[in-house]
């Protein structure tokens, strides 16, 4: 056999042996997280398996994943847990914020094995592999979150099992994720809110969360990636809530004869949001009170001329601490923003767009001094930066629903 043509072939088998001898079986247990400047975190592949690209954010939320999980304000996002252990309490079928998890891929340091519950009824892995989200553990979360926090939210890609291999069955470089991951596109300029937003409107009823007797208001809400929790805060208080879709129109929403409009948090870069803004700039010049979370606070920002931007890193989590400018106080507030509102703190403007008269910023993170909400003098109009509803907590913030209320009431004695 010394002829080089038959080299690595054995006589009668037909197959060139070495190939065969050398072809990697694939390990499904494998997975990295690719950043977008280059760095590739090896892990443990968690949930579904495959491809998935997202921005990369961390949260420093201790507990609440499900809730993480299922906000629609995660859309197209990598999430990684800053909190080590995940899945500790497993999953149940309470605490979800919408219809389904919407994180682009997930990110965790220690999955709990056996989750611990009386609520649960699966483990988080499995929740995560029906739900088709591909996930990454057993890596470095703290080192991730410290290169988010210095370079900023990055182009990011989980790649686990059979995407790790080349068609041969030979392991990929590392490098050769990089281009997937750099040509996806950005979340600046990405509209999101009309692909999260449920297409067909409901009601939430006071009567069905505790309220007796009749509502006290009617709310027409704006769907942009509501969570379960946020009519349901409005119907505790007597509010009859409808969800409606994110391409509401104005002439849609006086069908109602809502006391007042609410714009709910959202996924993508409010600079897009212009049918929003266009249509709660009518609600403004209609004088119809309004309330807006997250995204609603960012297109009430815009519809009165300020600019928006976006955060280096953005908050994530359920410990941010907020002044309120009004009474002093200090809120530990839910949040998840990558994007703000560029407004002045600390002192009363008259909006850009003037016919909408003066402003005042009425609440800023603590952390970085970030507008973290706006309050019209001038017209029924505020809104915060961060998440109220806090469904796993903390509900300082509880209050700002009660703000609402006092809001629709004070409108209809004037
Ligand atoms: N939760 C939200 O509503 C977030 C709003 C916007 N998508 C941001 O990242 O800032």
């Amino acid at each position: 056999m010394s002829d080089p043509r038959f080299e690595g072939f054995q006589a009668g088998a037909g197959q060139p042996r070495e190939t065969r001898a050398q072809r990697p079986t694939v390990d499904n247990s494998v997975a990295l997280l690719v950043l977008e400047d280059g760095t590739v975190y090896e892990g443990t592949a968690y949930g579904a398996r495959g491809t998935t690209l997202g921005e990369a954010v961390f949260s420093t939320g201790m507990t609440g994943y499900q809730e993480t999980l299922t906000d629609p304000s995660y859309a197209r996002q990598i999430v990684v847990q800053t909190a080590p252990h995940i899945g500790n309490t497993g999953v149940n079928d309470e605490d979800p914020e919408s219809r389904r998890i919407w994180v682009a891929g997930y990110a965790v340091r220690d999955a709990a094995r056996i989750p611990s519950n009386w609520r649960s009824v699966r483990t988080l892995e499995q929740e995560l592999a029906d739900q088709g989200i591909i996930g990454i553990k057993d890596i470095d979360t703290r080192a991730v979150t410290r290169r988010l926090r210095d370079q900023g939210a990055m182009r990011a890609g989980i790649f686990s099992a059979e995407a790790l291999y080349d068609d041969v069955g030979n392991r990929k470089a590392p490098h050769e994720f990089l281009e997937a991951v750099r040509s996806q596109p950005d979340m600046l300029g990405a509209r999101l809110a009309e692909e999260v937003t449920s297409a067909d409107p409901y009601v939430i009823d006071p009567a069905d969360h505790g309220w007796e007797g009749e509502p006290i208001a009617t709310v027409a809400a704006i769907d942009l990636g509501i969570k379960t929790m946020t009519p349901v805060r409005m119907a505790e208080r007597g509010l009859r809530v409808h969800v409606l879709p994110a391409t509401t129109t104005f002439a849609d929403i006086e069908q109602l004869k809502p006391q007042g409009v609410f714009l709910s948090n959202g996924p993508g870069d409010p600079a897009t949001a212009s049918t929003q803004v266009g249509l709660l700039r009518e609600v403004l010049n209609s004088g119809t009170p309004f309330f807006g979370i997250c995204f609603g606070n960012q297109i009430l920002g815009r519809a009165l001329g300020f600019d928006t931007y976006k955060l280096p890193f953005g908050h994530r989590g359920i410990n941010q601490p907020v002044m309120d400018h009004a009474t002093g106080k200090v809120e530990i507030t839910s949040q998840n923003h990558g994007f703000a509102v560029d407004a002045p703190v600390g002192e009363t403007v008259t909006a850009p767009e003037s016919r909408y008269g003066r402003v005042q910023v009425s609440h800023s993170s603590l952390n970085d001094g970030v507008v973290e909400g706006l309050r019209c003098m001038d017209i029924p109009a505020f809104s915060v930066q961060y998440h109220p509803e806090a469904a796993a907590g903390p509900h300082d913030s509880a209050y700002l629903f009660d703000r609402f209320v006092d809001l629709m009431k004070e409108h209809q004695n004037a």
